[in-house]
């Protein structure tokens, strides 16, 4: 059996430990050859690498295991490349967050003013990187699942068109999946699930029974409004978490047909949310409280005393598995099934043909093999047209170097909706994120 050469883009990441226990615990489906942890922050890379080389030793000793913060010995030789960057850093999340709800609009990580702010830092990080890695490993698959995934991968789209090793993917579809799984008392792999939309923006028509065909969405819809909705996870997550699944109930108590991702909340109900928020305390400071804290300082506590000790149960991996089985379906030919981030090309009939949707696909050797939706309803279909047109307008303005670009982009999000709010918000963020964002002009 073929070993692979991997290389974690963002190693520095809270995310990584996940990997790193995943790689240990997959070893048999997806057996390594050499992991090459890569960030531009070297403090970061060198706890969770030392961390890594002390996990390895312990679990996983034959690994050529390193880190590094240099792009040869990162990119040179490898088959598949994660991208888990997060451009900026979790301090520029908070201002993506905070600026827009100090004035009464949505801030979040990846939706409305926030998410196109992050979406700009990561066009010019993202592109720079993908070039690098196509430099040293031309033939590598790039997994990317940094984030605004939906503005990377019209980005990615236009700047490397027929680069076909390319492949953009979030696991909150799956999460959801996993989540119904809970809520029914099955094996989430039993779960089939048909899926539209944009990256965190869609819905489930149907949650098949893999075995029997059945529909278990009626059973689902039910169960959800007896008894809310939990996370799969629902122990390890912080209150924020549990509050966002918890609204699912309420989208669904107003839009029955189908079951929506959890990102729905704030293209449905932003006014509510922006109410909800606190404008001086968001999900990244949230983070930066819990998460980073905890995974540093265990890692500085394993660094400390030279063995894993009972860190390794604990290290929460459930995104990093469903990772590394995309990986394992390109790699073994798998053509299993997958929700990805793909060029629309007709799979939603009636939406515009270059847009990238989040579908079911079979994903093997030769990439993505979209399944087919046909025509969505009016409703679903006019939510997601106004937001391509904001991507699409925000990826205009990073090619054009436009201020004009990006005010339409603003403008047209359904979480600003004014030209007046969308030219302050925009103004804001410009001179947050000097040095990091292309010269709008
Ligand atoms: N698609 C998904 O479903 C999904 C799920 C979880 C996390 N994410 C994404 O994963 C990323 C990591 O999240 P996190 O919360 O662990 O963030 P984090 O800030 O803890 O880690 C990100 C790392 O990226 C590094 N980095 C920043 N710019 C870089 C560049 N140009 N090249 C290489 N490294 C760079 C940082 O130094 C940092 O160590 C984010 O983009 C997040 O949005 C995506
Ligand atoms: O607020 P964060 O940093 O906790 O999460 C933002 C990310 O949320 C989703 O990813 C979840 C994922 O669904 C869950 O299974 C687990 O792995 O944690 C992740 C982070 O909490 C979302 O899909 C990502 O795109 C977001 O970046
Ligand atoms: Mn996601």
């Amino acid at each position: 059996m073929k070993k692979y050469n991997i290389c974690i883009v963002g190693g520095g990441s809270t995310f990584t430990p996940g990997f790193l226990k995943s790689f240990v615990r997959m070893q048999k489906e997806f057996p390594l050859n050499k992991l090459v942890l890569f960030d531009i922050d070297e403090e970061r890379q060198e706890i969770i690498g030392k961390f890594g080389e002390i996990l390895f030793r312990e679990q996983f000793p034959e690994l050529n295991f390193s880190y590094t913060t240099d792009i040869k010995e990162a990119y040179e030789g490898m088959d598949f490349v994660f991208m888990q960057m997060r451009s900026g850093g979790l301090p520029m999340r908070a201002k993506d967050e905070h600026i827009p709800l100090a004035m009464g609009l949505i801030g979040q990580e990846t939706c409305g003013a926030g998410g196109m702010a992050y979406g700009l830092r990561s066009c010019v990080d993202m592109i720079k990187a993908v070039k690098d890695i196509r430099n040293y490993a031309p033939e590598a698959w790039i997994l990317n699942y940094s984030n605004p995934a939906a503005i990377v991968a019209e980005a990615l789209r236009r700047e490397f068109p027929e680069d076909k090793k390319i492949l953009n993917i979030c696991d909150q579809p799956e999460n959801v999946v996993r989540s119904c799984s809970r809520l029914l008392g099955c094996d989430w792999k039993d779960l089939d699930p048909v899926y539209f939309g944009l990256n965190h923006y869609g819905w489930f028509t149907n949650i098949y029974d893999r075995k029997t065909g059945k529909d278990l969405l009626p059973k689902i819809r039910k169960m959800i409004k007896e008894n809310g909705f939990l996370p799969q996870d629902a122990e390890q997550r912080d209150p924020s978490w549990l509050d966002t699944y918890g609204m699912v109930e309420t989208i669904m108590n107003d839009f029955p047909e189908f079951l929506p991702n959890t990102y729905d909340q704030y293209y449905l109900y932003p006014d509510y949310k922006v109410k909800q928020l606190d404008p001086n305390f968001t999900r990244a400071d949230e983070v930066m409280q819990s998460r980073e804290k905890r995974v540093f300082s265990e890692c500085r506590e394993v660094i400390k005393e030279d063995k894993l000790g009972d860190k390794f149960e604990n290290i929460s991996d459930a995104h990093a598995e469903m990772m590394i089985n995309v990986a394992t379906a390109i790699a073994y030919n798998k053509n299993n099934r997958h929700i990805l981030i793909v060029e629309n090309n007709g799979i939603i009939e009636n939406m515009q043909n270059d847009a990238m949707v989040e579908v079911v696909c079979e994903l093997g050797a030769n990439g993505p093999r979209p399944l087919s939706i046909g025509k969505i309803p009016q409703f679903y279909l006019g939510l997601l047209v106004n937001q391509v047109s904001s991507e699409k307008l925000l990826v205009d303005a990073y090619f054009d170097n436009s201020y004009q670009k990006a005010l339409e982009a603003f403008t047209i999000n359904r979480l600003i909706n004014d030209a007046k709010k969308a030219r302050e918000v925009l103004d804001a963020l410009i001179e947050a994120n000097e040095g990091m964002w292309p010269e709008l002009k």
